[in-house]
């Protein structure tokens, strides 16, 4: 009997068991198919011929997806599908029986009498209304192979293994009915016993071990009363399944797949444009010049850069070389192929290389020195060769390497020190900018805060030839920079030369980039007050945050440790007061800001590029002021000084080892170079002998003098120290109103230009500010 004339009576009885239904459904729930184990059409066949077997049949590996009811097969394309005639036969069986009046398997109450016809009908609608039709055979596929693959994984197909029966059901069923044609034992542990004739073909069933299964054969048919020439034939066979041959490589499929997935995923989150770390790996030797040029926009030009005219001047000659290189080229000249900007932070180095490449109008490739060095040797110098091939391929253009000092620094004489990678990322930098001539149209510049530690051969005339340095700016240098970065701030005036002037005036030693932070500093500060403009005093209070940091509220001082701090700041403003050579004050506070500070002194240094003996000598009794006043009015000094005594040592030092301003060694300098490391003295025992006595008497003399000032001070000092103890800060006008003028003129003529009075700096006081002459200054 085969599945196809499957009767009406085992469908019924299959519903009451509620068989094994295998079902797929899609992410919305419908159903794609379903799909009957072969076992389980074999149980079918059980019942047919009488037997009890189905139910353990169907105890086949649990391959169902869902187990419902066995009437929702009603649903199943792929049954209608594939067993047409099963199809016809169940629904006929289905609807005789809702015919009857009894409930169908989908809960409706059928009526009337309708026959095959109608039933198959029904079943096309219900195909037509199957959410299955909507599906592609990729649906399918991955479901079907699943299935396969999960059957052939369990050792052998159902079909290879026929119905499952135990050793005795085998003797009592088959063998005794002489029902077996042949026995096979398959791997030694399973008997598949082939059956004369009809389904299932063959029955199956495990055994313990062959002799035992042999002897147990022998003797079920001796009682069986078989003769020996008719036994059943018994023979051995071993299968192997299909995962005995994938399952060695299925870890490494694995491996190889989840990492190939991983890789794809993280190419597909990478940041965009990039491709991820899939494409870092890729394009680890391209260059990662980031590219401005006329669609980018570079929106700098020369007039955002202010007061360094010189440095401008230098690199106009790059600019108009880009826009009219004929004009050189028809007199002969070569126009230097880089130029290195050197100088401290923040002074504008990078801002003018791209106002260059803005000025020029042509492609700007800015790369940091950084970005060449890599961990693998040899990548640095390929990205060193793609960058110029790009900027040859865009010329003209410009290349600016920032921090040139990455790749750049001088290569070690010793072999043990040598850096391959660093070495071969320079060398192919030299040998680049040796490589390209003058008519490539490629300018190369470049940053650095440590021009002194580059390798000489890229500092050569036909490398970077053109060395431009770019220092802190001077009042006039701060005076125009100000004057930019306080275009975008909403002040109440327009800005006014004395107003930037004044800024000037109180920022000596600031950068470009100190500048352009401290007008965003008093803008932020001024919006912290819902202010509708900028103000001076919010200019005022940025300078002294970026100076000196944050008032620290939280560090609270004791009265006693408050006093110590009023009348060691109160030494160093009498000191500062009365010394010719010190610089002028500004303001004295007893407010702890910053990290350490509990109080300071502010003074405007002027822009100084010589300083003498006596200004030296100044210096150090003002630093001393603190110390000298707490010995004068405290029965035991306290360690508030240790900054200062660090202070006047290095000073007493430099004038000793490397300024040649001590009389007793004379001209002559020991202080080694920053880059050297120092192995032996420069100096034999005498002369140490010397120096030591030499920086001891500059110490001592200056200490001296500090008390022989603050001594006959002595009530200035009260006075000053009262007052900080009741208004925590005083300036200059306090000072005045206290001490009367200083008897000295201010040696900082940007002071006295912007910040002085005009009552007490008029052109009627030429010699000092209180008109009085000036005292003999502390000798
Ligand atoms: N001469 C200047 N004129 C106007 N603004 C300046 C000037 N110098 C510096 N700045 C401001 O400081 C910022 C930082 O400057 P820049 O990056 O050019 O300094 P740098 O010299 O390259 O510093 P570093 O050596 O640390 O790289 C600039 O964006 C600009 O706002």
């Amino acid at each position: 009997m085969s599945v196809g004339q499957f009767p009406v009576r085992a469908s019924l009885r299959m519903v009451q068991l509620r068989s094994l239904k295998i079902s797929f459904q899609n992410s919305r729930g419908s159903i794609l198919g379903c799909f009957q184990s072969r076992c389980y059409f074999e149980s079918l066949s059980h019942f047919v011929l009488g037997s009890s077997m189905s139910q353990r049949a169907c105890s086949q590996p649990s391959v169902a997806l869902s187990i419902r009811r066995f009437s929702s097969i009603r649903h199943c394309n792929f049954m209608h599908k594939t067993f047409p005639r099963l199809n016809a036969n169940w629904g006929a069986g289905m609807n005789g029986k809702t015919n009857n009046g009894s409930t169908g398997s989908n809960g409706n109450k059928s009526s009337g009498n309708k026959g095959n016809n109608n039933n198959n009908n029904n079943n096309n609608n219900n195909n037509n209304n199957n959410p299955m039709g909507n599906f592609s055979w990729k649906d399918w596929v991955v479901p079907t192979l699943f299935m396969f693959l999960l059957m052939n994984g369990m050792g052998m197909s159902s079909a290879d293994r026929g119905a499952q029966l135990t050793f005795q059901d085998f003797k009592v069923n088959y063998l005794s009915k002489g029902l077996v044609r042949r026995v096979v034992v398959i791997n030694g542990a399973y008997a598949e016993a082939e059956l004369m004739s009809g389904i299932p073909r063959h029955v199956g069933f495990t055994i313990g071990s062959p002799d035992v299964f042999d002897r147990e054969m022998e003797e079920a048919q001796e009682k069986l009363r078989i003769p020996s020439n008719e036994r059943i034939p018994i023979s051995y066979e071993t299968r192997t399944s299909i995962w005995t041959y994938i399952m060695p490589f299925v870890p490494t499929l694995l491996l190889v797949g989840g990492g190939y997935y991983l890789l794809m995923q993280m190419r597909k989150r990478g940041p965009k444009g990039t491709g991820g770390p899939f494409d870092s790996i890729m394009n680890v030797g391209k260059s990662k010049a980031k590219l401005f040029n006329q669609d980018t926009n570079i929106k700098v030009k020369f007039k955002d850069v202010a007061g360094c005219d010189e440095a401008k001047a230098e690199i106009m000659e790059f600019v108009n070389f880009l826009k009219q290189p004929q004009r050189y080229e028809r007199l002969g000249a070569k126009i230097p192929r880089g130029a290195i900007l050197a100088g401290p932070p923040g002074t504008g180095k990078t801002l003018l290389a791209k106002a260059t490449a803005g000025e020029a109008g042509v492609p700007f490739l800015s790369v940091s020195g950084s970005e060449f060095v890599e961990m693998f040797v040899g990548v640095g110098a390929s990205r060193v060769r793609d960058l110029f091939a790009t900027a040859r391929k865009l010329a003209p253009s410009i290349i600016f390497i920032d921090e040139i000092d990455a790749i750049g620094g001088a290569r070690e004489k010793s072999p043990m020190r040598a850096n391959d990678e660093k070495e071969a990322t320079l060398n192919q930098l030299l040998v680049e900018m040796d490589g390209f001539d003058t008519s490539d149209h490629v300018v190369v510049l470049a940053g650095t805060n440590r021009s002194d530690m580059l390798d000489k051969a890229l500092l050569r005339p036909g490398r970077f030839d053109r060395h431009i340095y770019l220092d802190k700016p001077d009042i006039e240098g701060r005076k125009a920079i100000y004057k930019v970065h306080l275009r975008p701030i909403k002040l109440k005036e327009p800005v006014t030369d004395t107003f930037a002037g004044r800024l000037a005036a109180m920022t000596p030693g600031f950068s470009g980039a100190d500048i352009a932070n401290c007008c965003n500093e008093a803008a932020l500060i001024a919006a912290r007050h819902n202010a509708n403009y900028v103000e001076l005093k919010d200019f005022e209070q940025a300078i002294e945050r970026v100076i000196v940091g944050l008032a620290n509220k939280t560090r609270v001082l004791s009265p006693e440790e408050k006093k110590t701090v009023a009348y060691h700041e109160a030494g160093h403003a009498i000191c500062g007061w009365y010394l010719k050579y010190a610089d002028p004050l500004l303001k004295v506070s007893i407010i702890p800001r910053g990290q350490a500070a509990l109080g300071y002194a502010q003074y405007l240094p002027p822009d100084q590029y010589l300083i003498s003996r006596e200004q030296f000598q100044h210096k150090m009794i003002m630093a001393l002021g603190g110390r000298v006043s707490e010995e004068l009015h405290f029965p035991s000094v306290t360690t508030g000084a240790a900054d200062d005594l660090q202070k006047v040592t290095k000073m007493a030092n430099a004038m000793v080892l490397k300024l040649g301003l001590s009389k007793k060694l004379g001209t002559i300098v020991f202080e080694p170079k920053d880059t050297q490391m120092q192995v032996h003295k420069p100096f034999s025992e005498e002369t140490f002998e010397v120096i030591d006595t030499e920086v001891h008497r500059l110490i001592n003399d200056a200490h001296a003098r500090c008390k022989e000032l603050l001594t006959s001070k002595i009530d200035e000092v009260d006075k000053v120290a009262k007052e900080l103890l009741k208004k925590e800060v005083i300036t200059r006008d306090d000072m005045i109103r206290l001490l009367g003028p200083r008897p000295f003129k201010e040696q900082n003529d940007a002071f006295r230009k912007y910040l002085l009075p005009k009552d007490e700096n008029g052109g009627e006081n030429p010699h000092n500010d209180s008109g009085k002459p000036e005292p003999e200054p502390v000798a």
